[in-house]
Parts: C-alpha cells; structure tokens; sequence
C-alpha cells in the first residue's frame, strides 16, 4: 500500500469512527450533539442566556465578516503547516493526537513553555512550536512508525522533544508519551488494513447515568484538516457541518465573557477560585455540553439572520478560541477557564 493510500485509509477510518460520511446522505450522526442537547436540558449549575447568546451572536457574526474570517485563517497561526500534503495530514493528526491540557497552576514566567525562532510559546502554542521544533531538529515527530520503535524514540528524545524554557515540564507528559505509543501501534495496524478504535480519542462521560461523547480531539482533527486544506483533497469532509464545537477549556470561558453562560454559585465560586472541576464530574459535563449547545444555538441565531453565511461551529469555535486568546494578551480576562485535568482537551 503506498503511504498516500494508508493515509486515505487513516482519513476514511477516523471518518466511520466519526460518523462523518463522504457524501450528504450517509452520515451517521456522531450523538455529540444531541448528548449536549440532552446535558443542557438537564444542567442546574450552567444555564443559558437567551439574550446575552442572541446579542451575541451579532456580534460574533459581524466581527466574522469584518475579519472575513474562513478557513484560510487556519494557516495564519505561525506555526500550523502550510502546504497541502500527506505531512500536513501527518502535523494535524500529531498535533490533534496531543492537543490537550496546557493550563498551568503557575506564574506566566514559571509556566511551562518552549522557546523556538527566539520567542517562548505557552499553551496551545507551545505544542504546535514544539512540532515544528522538532521537525527542525530532524527528529519525525509526526510519522507514527517513530512513534513505535522504542529504540529510537525514546522517553529522552521525547523529553527533549517537550523540552520547557522554565522548570515546568509539558502537563502530563507521561500521558502523552502513551498516546504516541497507542496511535502509533493503531496506525501500524491501520496501514496493515486492521480497523481499531483510539482509546486516547475516544472522549466520553457519563451524565446523569448516561454515557455522554464529546469526541473533542477527534473533532478537530478533522476540523484542522478540512481547514488546512480548505475543504479539498485530504480535507474534504461533505458533512463537515455535522462537527460540533471542540468542547475544551477556553469556549467556555468565551462564551461566559459574552453573557451565554452562567454557572451556579458554587460552581462559578469554585471556578474563579482556579480549584480543580474533577475530570468526569457533573459539573464538567454540563459545561462541556452547555457550551456545545451553546455554540449551535449561537449557529442557528446567525444562520436565521443571514441564511447565506458560510458559517459553521467550527468557524464560530475557531473564532471565539483566537479571540479569548486576544482578551488573555491583553490581561483582560474576566473569569478564569475551569481547570480539569485530562488527555481529553
Ligand atoms: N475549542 C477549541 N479549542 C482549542 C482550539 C485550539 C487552537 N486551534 C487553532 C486552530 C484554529 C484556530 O484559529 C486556532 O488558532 C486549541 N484548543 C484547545 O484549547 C486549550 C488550549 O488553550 P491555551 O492553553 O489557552 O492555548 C486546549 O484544550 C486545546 O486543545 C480551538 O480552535 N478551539
């Protein structure tokens, strides 16, 4: 099999494990959002704003079309490939594979962080600095067979990979390392034709003794990859608008800023306190899935104003991730991003 088949074949796995079809009328939906429609209908510590979302949502939409904001401004990030090839399919699936946890219970100064091109990168940043870092160093951190082979890839190269310009390491680089080592094995097997599932993927709850999926990182690899190469070739998903918001710790945050969002008492008491919201617990479902409901309500508000708006959750969740990170810049943040922990997001 030729490396551009198995990666056809990797797209065309995580599309069956997805439910995203390659033609309109196959879609098996994925669940994610009528679980997050579910959860919210049944949410007593985050509630939804009518009218702070529907305000909102004319802002977001006129913000978006003075920034023209589409699928090009995927590449925009400094560090995001840009060529539309098999290594950017690689990059994504990389860097989607370890898109997760960089909060700090730190100072901005001792937080973990990666120096790369003379600038220190933290949070999100620091990983895709830490890919192409990497690369630079002529070490393949995006091909999954150097992922397996445990001679060469070692815990040390690894580290090295992650190296911090602070005394913080990379949050949970242990559980990284054994994502690696999972997608690498699976990938092995996919290119040796064997469908598998990616345990470190599979991102499910249980709320309300039922099981609940969010399938954050699952989802915006495919959302990555159909923005990196502008729904065409390795991007091309004919249900990309079947994706939900990537249910992590800044929409939340965003859509609290904006007046969508409110917690009760002592969950808001709790978050502003930076105290841990345990992985798994009521309260972190509820505003995983009130903010995914959320973000559609917010879609359909702006698609009912301007039906011709080439707007989906995916653009809405990129756009309010790159503005709470402006807000953050400027120091002007006004409540804090819940803290779980988890390889989930
Ligand atoms: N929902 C959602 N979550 C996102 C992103 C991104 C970056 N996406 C880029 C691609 C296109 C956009 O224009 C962005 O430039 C990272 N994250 C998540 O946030 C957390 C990191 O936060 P902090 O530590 O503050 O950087 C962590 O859970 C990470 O997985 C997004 O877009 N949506």
């Amino acid at each position: 099999m030729s490396e551009d088949e198995a990666d056809l074949e990797l797209l065309d796995l995580l599309r069956k494990s997805l439910g995203i079809g390659t033609n309109l009328n196959a879609a098996p939906d994925t669940r994610v959002l009528k679980d997050a429609e579910y959860i919210y209908n049944n949410s007593i510590d985050v509630a939804l704003d009518m009218r702070g979302t529907k305000s909102a949502a004319a802002i977001i939409y006129d913000k978006m079309k003075i920034k023209s904001y589409s699928t090009t401004n995927w590449s925009d990030h400094p560090y995001h490939p840009k060529t539309k090839d098999e290594s950017t399919v690689d990059f994504i699936f990389t860097l989607d594979l370890l898109n997760f946890s960089f909060w700090s219970e730190r100072s901005t100064e001792e937080r973990f962080a990666v120096e790369f091109e003379g600038k220190k990168w933290t949070g999100y940043a620091s990983l895709t600095a830490s890919l192409q870092r990497a690369l630079e160093e002529n070490i393949p951190i995006t091909d999954p067979s150097f992922w397996i082979n445990e001679e060469e890839c070692t815990e040390e190269v690894l580290r090295n990979v992650f190296r911090s310009a602070t005394e913080e390491e990379i949050p949970l680089f242990d559980k990284r390392v054994a994502c690696l080592r999972e997608a690498g094995r699976v990938l092995d097997e996919v290119v040796n034709l064997l469908a598998s599932n990616f345990e470190c993927f599979r991102d499910e709850g249980r709320f309300d003794g039922r099981s609940v999926r969010f399938q954050k990182r699952a989802q915006i690899f495919v959302a990555d990859l159909w923005a990196a190469f502008d729904g065409d070739g390795y991007g091309r998903f004919d249900d990309i608008d079947t994706i939900t918001m990537f249910a992590d710790y800044r929409i939340p945050q965003m859509l609290h800023t904006l007046g969508c969002i409110s917690y009760s008492p002592w969950l808001d008491g709790k978050i502003r306190r930076l105290e841990l919201v345990e992985s798994g617990s009521s309260a972190e479902m509820q505003i995983r899935g009130c903010s995914i409901w959320c973000v559609e309500l917010l879609r359909r508000e702006i698609v009912h104003n301007h039906p011709d708006a080439k707007v989906n959750a995916i653009l809405i969740d990129y756009f309010l991730y790159d503005t709470i990170k402006e807000i953050e810049k400027e120091g002007l943040e006004q409540m804090p991003h819940h803290r779980t922990r988890s390889i989930w997001y």
